[in-house]
């Protein structure tokens, strides 16, 4: 049984495992495309950050939690304490059964020592005070006195075993409860992510799943507490009738004072959480290595600096207010409180004075006033702290249902390489946005043929290339795979016959092996990566590295090592070519290559188009002559379509692109002839 941690704190304390927010970049190469503006910055406030007044907030996140927050009340405490510990000897059941059945056995033996101590001590008291010579007195006091010993060592060593098996359990239930978080995210539709609500959820749930093994300490004080009182308010009860209606009365107000700091204080931390997430978000900026030159080259250390600082003056006068106002709160608690003792110790010498109560008995009665006195205010504060952990976990157990809405239901069909892919009619509209980005667009792409997207930024490029992908599903109309909707085809089978090279691809942390394998090794072993390595230029790249293949990609790892923009490019151009798909579908795969990798690999094309559909994105116009189709989307819609010789003799947009690109060549060229 492990002793309820600062009963007479006037506030709740921070979760044991303090939840901090997440690091916002994800490993990929578009991330550093967009330091210092969290993606759901309220609106306006990232292209306005200088104008006067204007703050780079988080959009609230407190929302519903805060309604959840007011409601720390002692009614509703009580309500929800039962159901707290439900829940984490639920999860705890889950974890490790053995652990959990041997806590509530010691908690239900702790309750039973705790109350025969107090009976042993009323009989210790009794002998040692009624007439009689020493010797006699002592000699009835003993068999009472070993009961107390005996009854404190085995408390004492239940104490022990509560800590040792809540400690096995808490890391465990954290763990089981990240892995769920991990799943649920693994198994919703891409386009959950594109619901702000989705991504702002999934970050509550994170801080939910930290400090879910806090609860199985908090319930087992909540345990604890409970039998303690349980025990106290017998003997209580045994003493006189009145005591212990008085002694729940005089700590009534004490407790009310807590509940009400706590609620306090937790409604300032919620008013403060975007603050304390825009913090993370600078610092992160600030001093991780990924902006590092930007923020030098840009003198931008300053204007972030002061940044933070502004948002720490706002967290601090939060604090300070909710510190100052849970101070007065505690202090009419502890006043009343006090007076409520005088009143309960007063009732004490009253009932011994009128002689309704014997010596041995009120000496009884002090000891049981005690640990009910201390279990009660025990109670109120490990209550509140496992209703504000409780908060967190509903954060968690919530998205867990969101995301269950989310999860693929998609059908059982798997797909062979395809022949044909049909887009039919397709229109598709992201989440909360009032029109489509692709609009009653139809299409077929064969298998042996290239055929290359091309148009302005935004006109939906990337966005027909996920639906062909299947990575999502058109809001209107349909994709079909050899005629099977990609809808009924199951996402993994489907998937096994996608390579793709996004526009940001990952970075991984892994060696260039698994880089290029994404932890799927072919049964040809090596000579499979290094094949693949060739046909991307990524070979050039693997030579210099120190270990080969067994090179970890991450410099700030022990022994990794950093590669540039361009050999990043054809490690994600090695993985599509690894991977034996029947679509590859390459999404501007050449931005960052030089001339030579570049023309190396437009020319690699047409060989690996030969057994596979391929679906080239670029804006290098005068590259995409390579492609036998050329399809030119323009705000959503298809405006052209046709070989690289018809179109560029055509009227229409691709001349205009392409005319751009010839007359910034030019331009280029003429500046560098002008300089050199
Ligand atoms: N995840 C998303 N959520 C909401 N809107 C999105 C999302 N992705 C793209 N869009 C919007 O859909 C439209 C088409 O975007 P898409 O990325 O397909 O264009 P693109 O032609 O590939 O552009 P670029 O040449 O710049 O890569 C744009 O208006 C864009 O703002």
């Amino acid at each position: 049984m492990s002793e309820p941690t600062d009963t007479s704190a006037d506030h709740i304390p921070e979760p044991r495992t303090a939840p901090s927010p997440p690091p916002p970049a994800a490993p990929t190469a578009g991330s550093m495309n967009r330091p210092g503006i969290p993606l759901d910055a309220e609106p306006g406030a990232a292209g306005d950050v200088n104008a006067p007044g204007a703050q780079m907030r988080y959009v609230d996140l407190t929302g519903s939690r805060e309604a959840a927050g007011r409601s720390i009340r002692l009614r509703d405490m009580a309500r929800r304490l039962p159901q707290l510990v439900r829940r984490s000897l639920a999860l705890a059941w889950q974890v490790d059964r053995s652990a959990t059945v041997g806590l509530l056995l010691c908690q239900l033996v702790a309750g039973v020592m705790q109350a025969l101590g107090l009976v042993a001590v009323s009989g210790t008291l009794t002998a040692l005070l009624t007439s009689g010579d020493v010797y006699q007195r002592l000699l009835q006091a003993w068999p009472s006195v070993a009961l107390l010993a005996g009854a404190s060592g085995v408390r004492a060593l239940l104490g022990i075993t509560v800590n040792w098996l809540s400690s096995r359990l808490g890391p465990l239930m954290t763990r089981e409860a990240e892995q769920m978080l991990l799943t649920g995210c693994a198994e919703v539709e891409l386009c959950a992510y594109d619901e702000p609500d989705f991504n702002r959820d999934r970050e509550a749930a994170d801080r939910g799943a930290t400090v879910t093994g806090d609860l199985i300490d908090e319930g087992q004080d909540l345990i604890a507490s409970s039998a303690s009182f349980l025990a106290g308010a017998i003997v209580l009860a045994g003493v006189h009738p009145l005591l212990l209606p008085l002694l729940v009365a005089a700590s009534l107000p004490q407790a009310l004072a807590q509940v009400s700091a706590a609620r306090v204080r937790y409604l300032a931390n919620l008013r403060s959480n975007g603050d304390n997430r825009m913090l993370s978000v600078l610092r992160w900026h600030i001093y991780t290595r990924e902006a590092a030159d930007q923020i030098r080259a840009g003198t931008m250390a300053a204007f972030l600096s002061g940044r933070y600082r502004q948002t720490v003056a706002r967290i601090n006068r939060e604090d300070r207010a909710a510190a100052d106002k849970g101070a007065r709160m505690s202090l009419a608690g502890a006043l009343c409180g006090g007076l409520g003792s005088a009143v309960v110790w007063a009732a004490v010498v009253w009932l011994l004075a009128t002689g309704r109560i014997s010596v041995g008995l009120a000496g009884t009665a002090v000891f049981a006033l005690q640990t009910a006195g201390q279990s009660v205010r025990g109670l109120v504060a490990v209550g509140a702290r496992a209703v504000r952990t409780g908060l967190y976990m509903d954060d968690w157990s919530g998205f867990l249902d969101k995301a269950g809405g989310f999860r693929m239901r998609r059908g059982p069909h798997c797909p062979e390489p395809p022949e044909t892919i049909e887009i039919k009619s397709v229109s598709h509209r992201y989440a909360g946005k009032d029109h489509d980005a692709l609009s009653d667009v139809s299409l077929t792409l064969r298998r042996g043929e290239v055929t290359a997207l091309v148009g302005f930024n935004g006109s939906g490029k990337s966005t027909l290339s996920k639906l062909v992908s299947g990575l999502y599903l058109p809001t209107d109309g349909q994709v079909l795979w050899d005629g099977t909707p990609t809808g009924d085809a199951d996402p993994q089978a489907l998937w096994q016959q996608v390579a793709l090279v996004p526009q940001d691809y990952a970075h991984w942390p892994l060696t260039v092996r698994e880089n290029i394998t994404l932890g799927q090794p072919s049964p040809r072993g090596d000579a499979a990566v290094r094949e693949a390595c060739e046909a991307a230029g990524a070979d050039e790249v693997v030579d210099k590295l120190g270990a080969g293949l067994d090179t970890l990609l991450a410099r700030e790892w022990l022994n990794g090592e950093e590669l540039s923009g361009g050999q990043w490019q054809r490690i994600a151009l090695g993985r599509a070519f690894f991977r034996q798909a029947g679509l590859l579908v390459l999404d501007e795969p050449t931005a960052n290559l030089d001339p030579r990798a570049e023309y190396r690999i437009f020319q690699r094309l047409r060989d690996l188009a030969r057994d596979r559909v391929v679906l080239l994105v670029t804006h290098r116009i005068t590259n995409v002559a390579v492609a036998d189709r050329i399809v030119v989307l323009d705000e959503g819609v298809i405006v052209q379509e046709g070989t690289y010789t018809q179109l560029a003799q055509q009227p229409g947009l691709f001349q205009q692109l392409l005319s751009y690109q010839v007359a910034t060549s030019k331009t280029g060229g003429k500046q560098h002839g002008t300089s050199a």
